[in-house]
């Protein structure tokens, strides 16, 4: 796997159309999906970043959502991508220097809790980010510090919308909408596509655009049915855990259903539950949810803000269960004077914990901080999906009108580099990936098995 990896990281190197064009340069990332390079335009000596991405799905998930919010002041800028059939997708992205993660992680270090006049202008452009992807009904599903990239004069920008969705009133975006083209579909017939996002015809753009979707549609379309002969249709539910290994070695597997993050429930018209990274996962999908809405990422932004506040993060769950137990203690159970849809969870009746008599509650996990401060984060980090504030809402809080006032974007202390050190440490950013979490069962002490009616209780203490 690591060599397969490998190789296909290089082959960057040795597409014609791109170095052509590109000088590639050291790598500067690597996520779950994608190689990040630093590379140079050619024409103009433009410093850029070109992301190659070894899974179709999430590069059209990206390009497409990029393509939406050009013209975004707080989304990072999509210059070009370059699609292959049988290659990875390369999309050339603006180059930015550092993220929230590494500002956190500084101002952690240093001992020293960062001025209110700067997280609130960190906030700002966070929800500015979120606003306009949220007006386009755009879902980006995967908010976290180390995704909110950061230029060298201090402007933010919300990146890596590998998991983004659109939202229709049907829950499908338009990708899933759009039957897979014929066989004899002309557009297919391109083996290889290269397309600008600026300073071109909206007409060919568009068509190319449309040639790449059909083309990854068709490739989907092919994978899925392999995956549906691999994984039983379930309810998509990934309670307890998300990685494929968990469930082989889980003692419950039979008492669970597990889809592979990668298939949707086209059926019932929902998403699957597994998106994210755990530290920012929103309860109802770790209960399983499949019809979810823009209300994840909210929750995801509380607890960014609350980590702005503290530099620690608001709840560091080190498997599924015990991210839910975190959110149990601050929050109290979930029961339905929390939210009063909560039994229809998928993974409601199937998982139950202990009732937790006094709650500590969200102040307890914001010492020394204002009351307007531990409000915002409440009008986010709350069970009910409904009741979280909305990004502009939020933009028209009091907290951002009142002194200390946010500092204007040129006077934030922005980091010269970003900060990888921290990956290889213990809780350190690494735990932001759920790849290699071990059963939440095993993590989680003794627990007790219930048989019930349509399958088993599991009881958490
Ligand atoms: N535009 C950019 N400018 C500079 N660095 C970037 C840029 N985009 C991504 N990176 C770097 O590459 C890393 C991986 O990128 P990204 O998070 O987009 O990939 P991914 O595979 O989708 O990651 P994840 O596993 O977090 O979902 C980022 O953490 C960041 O350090």
């Amino acid at each position: 796997m690591a060599t397969e990896r490998q190789s296909k990281s290089w082959s960057i190197h040795t597409r014609s159309e791109i170095i052509a064009k590109y000088q590639i340069m050291e790598r500067i990332g690597s996520g779950a999906y994608a190689d990040v390079y630093r590379g140079r335009r050619l024409s103009d000596d433009l410093t850029v970043a070109l992301k190659e991405i070894h899974d179709y799905q999430s590069a059209f998930r990206e390009i497409e959502a990029l393509q939406m919010l050009q013209g975004s002041p707080n989304v990072v800028v999509l210059h070009e991508y370059f699609w292959r059939e049988d290659e990875d997708a390369v999309i050339v992205l603006e180059y930015l220097t550092t993220d929230l993660s590494t500002v956190i992680s500084n101002a952690a270090k240093e001992g020293i809790p960062l001025p209110v006049g700067e997280m609130k202008r960190w906030m700002i452009q966070i929800l500015s980010g979120l606003d306009s992807c949220h007006r386009n009904m755009i879902v980006h599903r995967d908010l976290k510090p180390s995704n909110l990239l950061i230029s060298d004069s201090g402007i933010l920008k919300l990146a890596d919308f590998g998991q983004a969705r659109i939202l229709t009133e049907h829950g499908f975006d338009a990708f899933e909408e759009n039957p897979p083209p014929c066989e004899n579909d002309s557009s297919n017939n391109e083996s290889s596509l290269h397309v600008r996002c600026e300073n071109q015809e909206q007409g060919s753009s568009h068509e190319e655009y449309i040639g790449v979707s059909d083309e990854l549609k068709t490739k989907r379309s092919v994978d899925d049915v392999d995956k549906d002969t691999n994984i039983p249709d379930g309810n998509t539910s990934c309670l307890a855990t998300c990685t494929t290994s968990d469930m082989d070695n889980d003692p419950m597997r039979t008492s669970f259903s597990y889809e592979a993050t990668e298939g949707e429930d086209r059926e019932s018209g929902g998403f699957t539950s597994c998106v994210g990274t755990r530290w920012f996962r929103a309860p109802e999908l770790l209960y399983g949810s499949i019809n979810y809405g823009l209300e994840i990422d909210l929750w995801s932004l509380g607890c960014i803000f609350a980590e702005l506040l503290t530099l620690k993060p608001l709840f560091p769950g080190t498997a599924d269960i015990d991210q839910l137990s975190r959110i149990i203690n601050v929050l109290g159970n979930l029961d339905e004077r929390a939210w009063s849809d909560c039994s229809k969870l998928p993974d409601y009746g199937i998982i139950s914990f202990s009732k937790v008599e006094n709650p500590a509650g969200v102040e307890a996990c914001l010492p020394n901080r204002s009351p307007d401060e531990v409000s915002l984060v409440k009008k986010l980090v709350c069970y009910d999906p409904a009741r979280r504030a909305t990004t502009m809402e939020l933009l028209h809080d009091k907290y951002f009108i009142e002194e200390p006032l946010p500092v204007p974007v040129s006077e934030l202390r922005v980091p010269l580099t970003r900060n990888t050190e921290d990956e290889d440490s213990v809780g350190g950013w690494q735990d932001y990936n759920d790849m290699g979490s071990d059963s939440d069962f095993d993590d989680f002490g003794p627990v007790n098995f219930t048989r019930t009616g349509t399958g088993f209780s599991i009881q958490f203490p």
